[in-house]
């Protein structure tokens, strides 16, 4: 898969099981972003196969959710409007839209954001409007680019700790790219380490700890950070 005549990733084989949550994470431009765009179907592979349910995948796949790297609200329409984009956009009755995006608005509690623009919001605010837009359409398939990356490290931690949640309490599958370890170690029950010099994947490493909500106070987790560090750097100075 790649761009024109250049391949950003070659010969890549990945397995994401149902209901699991998969991190994808390595150094800048190594293809992560273009890896989740082809989940999304938004790019095709020049050759091999991206399978969804065992069906090739299209881009217009309504079950999948993807969430790009700044957020894409639309500045302006309500925070209220914004989350029930997606659901407009399928041509939902508008009853159900006021059910389901109340229903999201309190889950992320941002209801009496409602009536609210993006500017008048702070990053993990507006973030919290875009995984609402999102989780509004119920989708099987949840893809973030790189998801909290502009928040400071509280708002970071308190949406990966709803994002846990979220998981936990539905049957969801999570596939995201980040430059975080200790995100990807939070988050990811996979964890996917990419490669430039290869386009390819050079670690896949299976997360026991996962699911745990008080991880980040374990000296385990800080010792799998350290393990995907390690798998991160081997490549880097072998370049
Ligand atoms: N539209 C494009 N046209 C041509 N080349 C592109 C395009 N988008 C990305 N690339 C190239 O493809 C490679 C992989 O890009 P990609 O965005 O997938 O990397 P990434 O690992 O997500 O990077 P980052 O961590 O910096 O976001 C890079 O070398 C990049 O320069």
């Amino acid at each position: 898969m790649g761009y024109g005549k250049v391949n950003v990733l070659k010969d890549l084989n990945l397995d994401i099981k149902e209901q699991s949550t998969c991190a994808i994470i390595g150094p800048s431009g190594c293809g992560k972003s273009t890896l989740l765009y082809g989940i999304a179907g938004i790019m095709q592979p020049s050759s091999g196969q991206l399978l969804i349910h065992d069906q090739p995948v299209k881009e217009n796949r309504k079950e999948t959710g993807v969430i790009l790297q700044h957020y894409g609200l639309l500045p302006w329409k309500t925070v209220w409007k914004n989350a029930a984009l997606g659901l407009k956009l399928r041509g939902v009755p508008k009853q159900v839209i006021e059910e389901k995006v109340s229903d999201v608005l309190r889950k992320l509690h941002i209801y009496e954001l409602r009536d609210k623009y993006p500017v008048q919001l702070s990053g993990g605010q507006r973030q919290r409007v875009a995984v609402a837009r999102v989780l509004a359409i119920e989708p099987d398939l949840l893809l973030m680019d790189e998801p909290f990356s502009s928040l400071d490290a509280i708002a970071r931690e308190s949406l990966q700790d709803l994002l846990l949640n979220i998981f936990n309490n539905s049957k969801l599958t999570i596939v995201f790219v980040t430059h975080n370890i200790e995100e990807a170690v939070f988050l990811g029950q996979k964890i996917v380490i990419m490669d430039q010099g290869s386009k390819n994947i050079s670690h896949v490493l299976k997360n026991d700890l996962f699911g745990d909500q008080t991880l980040r106070n374990k000296p385990d987790f800080y010792r799998l950070c350290t393990d995907v560090r390690h798998s991160l750097q081997e490549k880097t100075t072998s370049l």
